[in-house]
């Protein structure tokens, strides 16, 4: 069973230590824009050598030529997994995969589908779309499969139907996990970390519901408990 992804949404390199430093043990981290984009890449360095395994959540979304450019650029880093935008076609992503894999072989590059601050009218609304939102997640899962990346991003509620259709080595990556008694905050498709086992999700990506809590390390060993034994504890 892997790890819970913990979303390290912070601004300061101080604030990423003082939360590590309650942790005896390597986590698996996501380093997303918040964080990187203010600290830039020597702070990949900085928490390998701590030891935790990184999730470099940069969403790239551009044509395939940039993308891929900068791809290269991440494929130097020494992180376990990054991604795209599936929105940027099969073009982008198959180059992306090309150029991130040929500096980091053993990498995981996955793409975006539908966020999961995202609901059905939304998609309807305003992407203008024809498909409903588990359609279109479906058909950039697809798409991400073809072009020959690892897995997508996507709410618990999407990784059986992505599993069906993509195959069951393909990973499912999913933010949008909250116990009953937290906040939904911004997010929209949400489940439990229980429930998203129980859903046969790869990955769950944890956030606030770690970070902000008055005690983070409890609050992820419940989390994990929760997530490798599928049963609710709250
Ligand atoms: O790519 C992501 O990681 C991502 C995709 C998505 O659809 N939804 C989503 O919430 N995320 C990220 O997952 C994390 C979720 O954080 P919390 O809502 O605090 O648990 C954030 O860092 C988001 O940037």
């Amino acid at each position: 069973m892997s790890r819970p992804i913990i979303a390290l949404d912070f601004g300061t390199m101080a604030q990423v230590k003082r939360f590590l430093k309650q942790f005896n043990e390597p986590l698996f981290v996501k380093v997303g824009m918040e964080l990187y984009l203010q600290n830039g890449p020597g702070i990949i360095k900085e928490i390998r050598s701590m030891g935790h395994d990184i999730f470099l959540d940069l969403k790239l979304y551009d044509i395939p030529n940039t993308v891929a450019r900068a791809m290269a650029g991440l494929g130097k880093l020494d992180v376990q997994m990054t991604n795209v935008h599936a929105q940027g076609g099969k073009t982008m992503m198959n180059h992306a995969n090309e150029a991130f894999k040929s500096g980091n072989p053993e990498g995981t590059l996955i793409a975006v589908t539908q966020l999961t601050s995202m609901n059905d009218s939304n998609v309807k609304d305003e992407q203008k779309s024809i498909l409903t939102l588990q359609e279109s997640v479906k058909n950039y899962a697809m798409l991400a499969k073809q072009a020959g990346l690892d897995g997508v991003v996507s709410s618990p509620l999407e990784s059986e139907m992505i599993h069906e259709h993509c195959g069951s080595d393909f990973l499912t990556i999913t933010p949008g996990i909250r116990l009953n008694e937290d906040s939904k905050d911004d997010q929209v498709r949400v489940v439990t970390p229980a429930a998203a086992h129980r859903l046969g999700t790869d990955f769950i990506v944890v956030g606030r519901s770690v970070t902000q809590a008055a005690e983070p390390v409890e609050k992820y060993r419940m989390v994990k408990e929760m997530w490798e034994s599928g049963d609710e504890l709250s």
